[in-house]
């Protein structure tokens, strides 16, 4: 796949998110590895909504820009998710409605704000550790996006949103809709309760179905 092919995917991308209410305004930012082995990054106060793709932000692994406009202040998250993930080709971070809502509640278990409530939210994310409030573009972030990367493709920012990783822009894109469906099912589910899959359900599928 050629470089424009790169940048009209992540365009193409951004605006699906944007047309279905993933983001708004210039809520979020999108990420992905290209051949060369620089990042290819959504600019600065950018909109999903309408991308131009030969303004997106092209960094070195350590952030310098290459080519293009300034990029996302979260670019240092983002690079620290790709340092722990050498696999990750893709990463999307957003103020998703549902997730976001979730990242706000007082009583988030911080290991895992979201239990294993059905089968394909186990393939795809599995757990989903959040971590503690920190200003937006705040190199801090990155510092503990790199503590919880290895071991999760998806992380919650406290009060903010997330940020989910995947092999490439397709899967992230793909992990961050299952990601935000399973957050809204939580809470149209937590005024009754709800029944979790046992160790047993998640080790079954971890074995057969993994798509982390
Ligand atoms: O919430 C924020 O301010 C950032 O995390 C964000 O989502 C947008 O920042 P830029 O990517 O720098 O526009
Ligand atoms: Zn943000």
């Amino acid at each position: 796949m050629s470089e424009v092919q790169y940048r009209q995917d992540l365009v193409r991308y951004a605006r699906s998110l944007f047309e279905r209410g993933y983001s708004s305004g210039g809520a979020g930012n999108i990420s992905l590895k290209l051949p060369d082995g620089h990042i290819l990054a959504t600019p600065t106060n950018s909109s999903f909504g309408d991308l131009d793709a030969d303004e997106l932000s092209k960094v070195t692994m350590t952030g310098e820009l290459v080519s293009g406009h300034k990029a996302s202040k979260e670019v240092l998250m983002h690079l620290a998710m790709y340092r722990q993930r050498p696999a990750c080709g893709g990463i999307v971070h957003l103020h998703s409605p549902w997730l976001t809502a979730l990242s706000c509640l007082p009583d988030l278990d911080y290991e895992n704000a979201l239990p294993a409530i059905t089968p394909y939210y186990v393939m795809r994310v599995g757990k989903l550790p959040v971590v503690p409030y920190i200003r937006p573009g705040s190199p801090e972030i990155a510092v503990h996006v790199e503590r919880l990367s290895k071991e999760h493709n998806s992380i919650l920012l406290a009060n903010h949103g997330p940020i989910i990783s995947g092999k490439n822009i397709r899967e992230a894109v793909f992990n961050a809709e299952e990601l935000e469906e399973t957050a809204k099912l939580y809470f149209v589910l937590k005024p009754y309760g709800m029944k979790t899959l046992t160790n047993e359900n998640i080790d079954e599928l971890n074995t057969l179905f993994n798509m982390k």
